[in-house]
């Protein structure tokens, strides 16, 4: 059994009574003050594991016995002694038991042992590797309510604004019934519903919305933070900037599905902006994309896919010039006119609609790739995203001027205590430990998993791997399981549809043009007979639930049409079936004709594709497996060392995804 080192929220609050005070200037002064030193100064011990457990069933059989009144007077003791004595083990142990008892009360769920050792996990500042389905939105609660107990203010970070909601209101009765309030995040609230949100003890956001609100408040704050000054403002201004501020500081933070949104959004810089001056532009976009259109590969440009990038030859870039000779202005120098060249190539020929964007009303609007989402106010820079929507033909958005920006990966460093949870730790432990001092630790199972793996099939073309997949749900269909069908792209989506409706299978669709009934299809997609196809939209944080009678013949089936560039998602696919040690399978259909192993192995394949297509172009095993783990294994080495560049690089972020934020 091993000893922990415990952070002591309790001295935060000490030196900041008035838990209003514990605002953002104030929480950056105290970490500059080296808050985190002296907190590990008094900090306690925490015996972690089963001397843990044992104690939390003593407190339980003595807190379960009291009567209703005892209980309530229990609970604001506990509290009042968290916030003075900071999270000491008895303490931990006792607060852990009132959670426990009082969410079998409230919701119905007594969390299990497992779920108490995730729970102390991330009290300790932890990632906790959970498998998908154990139960991590009731594990989360538990560290969030002692946290909050301790009057320490609680951030639980979600993915989605569907499952902020989701978790919330499902949290909601415990939270409340241990008096603790609880707020939720979503688009578009207003800036003093926003401010009531964060007020609350436990709040629910995405990480999108808490990290913009976070830059709104420093562009309030106006780089000062200086608790004295802050003072002075609020005797002398009728509405001091901290009346302005959105949030109470960055605390702690429970971060949902952490691989996710620390590793793979990691990079993306968040901005917020103004509309520029974009006269002048609006051509230059125009005339970039009819020269694009005018070069040819692989004589004028390549396309290195593989590398995400284009480049122009010797020929390419003459051919350029003397396209753009008389435009004058930008096209003159060199530099430029190849850079708006390479841009035009890269919206013409690397971006493909239906897969990385849509096209609705809304103009262009970007997918992301690890969760299959719209991301509504996201957009390429450099002229990129306006260059697309010339391919497209839509009206071009202005370009946007800068005000503040921060990717995630500082921001999220910015708390004083991170906490996270996935199902899909380990493949990124390193890189979290690197980036975030973050260690991760792994939570066994509450009951031994009846996931099946049916296994990986390959074949030679798309064409030769629909039929498998449509042979594959007719067979389990017929004995009456619910069949998830898993797709890498909307566009996939859409084709096994088809070919789903042409073979006279009802079935529902849930991706980010059909997401309108997300909840519903997803409620119903557990019953018997049912047949839902999604992109990774089904993927994290989606709970289908199966009854006893899908249960007896052997719970969800999960098919995957293919491997993702990080292994990471494709378990979370797979995660969806044998929840909770129900029975269930999942099974991966492969074609070499996948992006992934098309982009990784470029034209060499088509000849290993043509040697196997005839028949009904079965790839062996040891073949196909072998070219798809290669592939997915150096594709994955190949992302995660562009992100330490990245990190290293700051600089870079110039040339990446950005967000927009719009403000209020
Ligand atoms: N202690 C418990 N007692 C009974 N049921 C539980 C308990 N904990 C969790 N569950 C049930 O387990 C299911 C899965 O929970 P949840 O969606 O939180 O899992 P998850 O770990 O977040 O999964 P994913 O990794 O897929 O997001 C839910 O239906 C929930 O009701």
């Amino acid at each position: 059994m091993s000893e922990k080192l415990v952070q002591r929220p309790g001295l935060l609050t000490a030196v900041y009574p008035e838990r209003e005070d514990v605002r953002l200037g104030t929480l950056d002064r105290l970490m500059a003050a080296g808050v985190g030193r002296l907190s590990q100064l008094f900090s306690v011990r925490t015996a972690t594991g089963a001397g843990f457990l044992r104690r939390v069933g003593q407190e339980e059989a003595a807190l379960g016995a009291l009567s209703e009144m005892e209980f309530a007077r229990a609970r604001v003791e506990i509290a009042q002694r968290l916030r003075v004595a900071g999270l000491r083990e008895d303490l931990v142990a006792r607060a852990f038991a009132l959670v426990r008892i009082q969410a079998e009360r409230s919701l119905g769920m007594r969390p299990f042992d497992v779920q108490l050792l995730g729970g102390l996990g991330m009290l300790h500042g932890r990632v906790v590797e959970m498998d998908t389905g154990e139960g991590k939105t009731l594990t989360a609660s538990i560290p969030a309510a002692v946290m909050a107990l301790s009057a320490v203010p609680v951030h639980i970070v979600t993915v989605n604004d569907f499952l902020a909601e989701r978790d919330a209101e499902w949290m909601g009765p415990l939270y409340r019934a241990l008096g603790l309030s609880v707020g939720v995040i979503v688009e578009g609230l207003s800036p003093e519903a926003r401010r009531a949100a964060y007020a609350c003890d436990i709040c629910y956001c995405t990480n999108k919305q808490v990290a913009f609100d976070y830059l709104k408040d420093r562009l309030v704050l106006e780089g000062e933070t200086r608790p004295l000054h802050m003072a002075l403002e609020g005797l002398s201004r009728s509405t001091p900037r901290r009346e302005r501020l959105l949030m109470r500081g960055l605390c702690y933070a429970i971060v949902d599905e952490a691989d996710s949104v620390l590793i793979d959004e990691a990079r993306t810089p968040l901005i917020i902006t103004r509309a520029g001056d974009h006269s002048g532009l609006e051509q230059t976009y125009r005339r970039a994309v009819d020269i694009a259109r005018r070069l040819e590969a692989p004589r004028d440009y390549q396309l290195r896919e593989k590398e995400w990038r284009v480049q122009l030859t010797d020929l390419g870039k003459a051919r350029l010039r003397r396209l753009s000779e008389g435009f004058g202005g930008v096209w003159a120098a060199e530099i430029h006119r190849e850079e708006l060249a390479r841009q035009a190539l890269s919206a013409l020929h690397l971006y493909h609609r239906d897969k990385h964007y849509i096209v609705d009303e809304a103009g262009v609007q970007i997918v992301d790739e690890y969760t299959g989402r719209l991301m509504a106010d996201r957009s390429w820079e450099r002229g990129l995203h306006q260059m697309i929507e010339v391919k497209e033909g839509c009206e071009i958005t202005g370009r946007q001027e800068t005000l503040i920006r921060i990717s995630y990966q500082r921001f999220f460093r910015r708390y004083l205590t991170l906490a996270g949870m996935t199902g899909t730790a380990h493949e990124v432990s390193g890189e979290m430990r690197s980036v975030y001092r973050l260690r991760s630790k792994r939570i066994p199972t509450n009951r031994k998993s009846r996931r099946v793996n049916l296994g990986e099939h390959h074949f030679a073309t798309v064409e030769q791997k629909w039929r498998a997949v449509l042979k594959d749900v007719g067979e389990h269909h017929e004995a009456g399981r619910p069949i998830l069908i898993g797709t890498q792209s909307i566009h996939a989506s859409e084709e096994v549809s088809r070919i789903l409706t042409e073979a006279g299978l009802a079935h529902r669709v849930l991706n980010a043009r059909q997401n309108a009934d997300e909840a519903h299809i997803i409620a119903e997609a557990g019953g018997i007979g049912r047949i839902t196809v999604a992109t990774n939209m089904a993927g994290r944080g989606t709970d289908i639930r199966i009854d006893d009678a899908v249960r007896a013949i052997g719970g969800l089936h999960v098919i995957a049409t293919g491997r993702h560039d990080a292994r990471r998602i494709d378990r979370q696919l797979y995660g969806r079936c044998g929840r909770q040690g129900d029975p269930g399978s999942h099974v991966t259909y492969v074609s070499l004709e996948d992006d992934l192993l098309r982009v990784f192995y470029g034209p060499r394949l088509a000849r290993v594709i043509a040697f196997f297509e005839t028949g009904s172009g079965r790839v062996p095993r040891l073949i196909g497996g072998a070219l798809t783990r290669i592939a997915q294994q150096a594709t994955e080495m190949r992302h995660s060392a562009t992100r330490k560049n990245l990190l290293h690089a700051d600089d870079s972020l110039e040339d990446l995804l950005a967000f927009t934020g719009r403000g209020n």
